[in-house]
């Protein structure tokens, strides 16, 4: 690694690091492994329906309200999420992240109440979580709340478009007088492909490989329509993911 990049502010600048959760930061999805605390007969076939590719806090919302009748109480339901894995090598990526001169920020489709737990039980520090707020109410019933309710973007979910939490960062951290170097998308899904999209030529949208924003961004190359200007670099690893980046941010100190 060479040695300017702990000062990269006054050489290269900063990097930011936008990390999705479910099945990036995490190996695994929070709302999937609490919902499946529930036999699958105490979901009722009109709750199930409610799962929708464009959105699915209506349904985690009722999810919760089961998961509360059924006598399953907060400790119960964050011992849960506490209990999936980090993915492999996201320990390093981000211990690492934090040694350079970085910002790391997490946009996820979950909620406030799960990444915060998760985040602080392992020991992770990070500038800023976009997310559907949640708590517990005075019964103990987790409450969830859509991020926003949005109608201008037909590729994300209607409760959260990433690509706008990412864009509207940038451009609150630019009138804060903070311009990145370049930005690393780090993620796994369809809802990650949004922000990719937002991506300009000097950054780098990480896919988990085998995971659908791969193959949503393979077919992107084939499609002009969607413009992606951003490189593509497929991880396995959070190590595949540092070693880009440490890659590229020496490029960037030898010009
Ligand atoms: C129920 C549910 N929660 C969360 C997610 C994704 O969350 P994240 O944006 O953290 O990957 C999905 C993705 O399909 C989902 O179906
Ligand atoms: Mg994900």
């Amino acid at each position: 690694m060479c040695n300017c990049i702990k000062r990269m502010s006054k050489t290269v600048g900063r990097l930011l690091a936008a990390f999705d959760f479910d099945h990036t930061i995490i190996d695994g999805n929070s709302d999937t492994k609490v919902r499946d605390l529930l036999p699958v007969d105490k979901i009722p076939e009109e709750v199930r329906r409610l799962y929708r590719s464009d959105g699915w806090t209506v349904y985690m919302r009722s999810i919760f309200k089961i998961l509360h009748q059924n006598n399953f109480g907060k400790e119960e339901l964050l011992r849960e999420v506490r209990n999936i894995p980090l993915t492999s090598g996201m320990d390093e990526l981000l211990k690492w992240l934090r040694s350079v001169d970085s910002e790391i920020i997490v946009i996820s489709d979950s909620n406030s109440v799960f990444i915060n737990d998760y985040l602080i039980n392992s020991g992770i520090e990070v500038d800023r979580v976009f997310t559907n707020p949640a708590e517990f109410n005075e019964s103990g019933c987790l409450e969830i709340e859509m991020y926003h309710l949005q109608d201008w973007c037909s590729l994300s979910t209607k409760n959260l478009c990433k690509g706008h939490i990412l864009e509207k960062y940038i451009q609150g951290r630019k009138n804060d007088g903070v311009e990145f170097s370049f930005v690393a998308y780090i993620g796994d899904g369809t809802n990650d492909f949004c922000p990719s999209l937002k991506l300009g030529e000097n950054d780098i949208t990480f896919p988990r490989v085998g995971y659908s924003l791969e193959k949503k961004l393979a077919v992107t190359k084939s499609k002009e329509a969607y413009m992606l200007k951003a490189s593509v670099f497929p991880w396995r690893t959070g190590t595949d993911v540092k070693e880009a980046l440490q890659q590229r941010l020496d490029n960037l100190c030898k010009l």
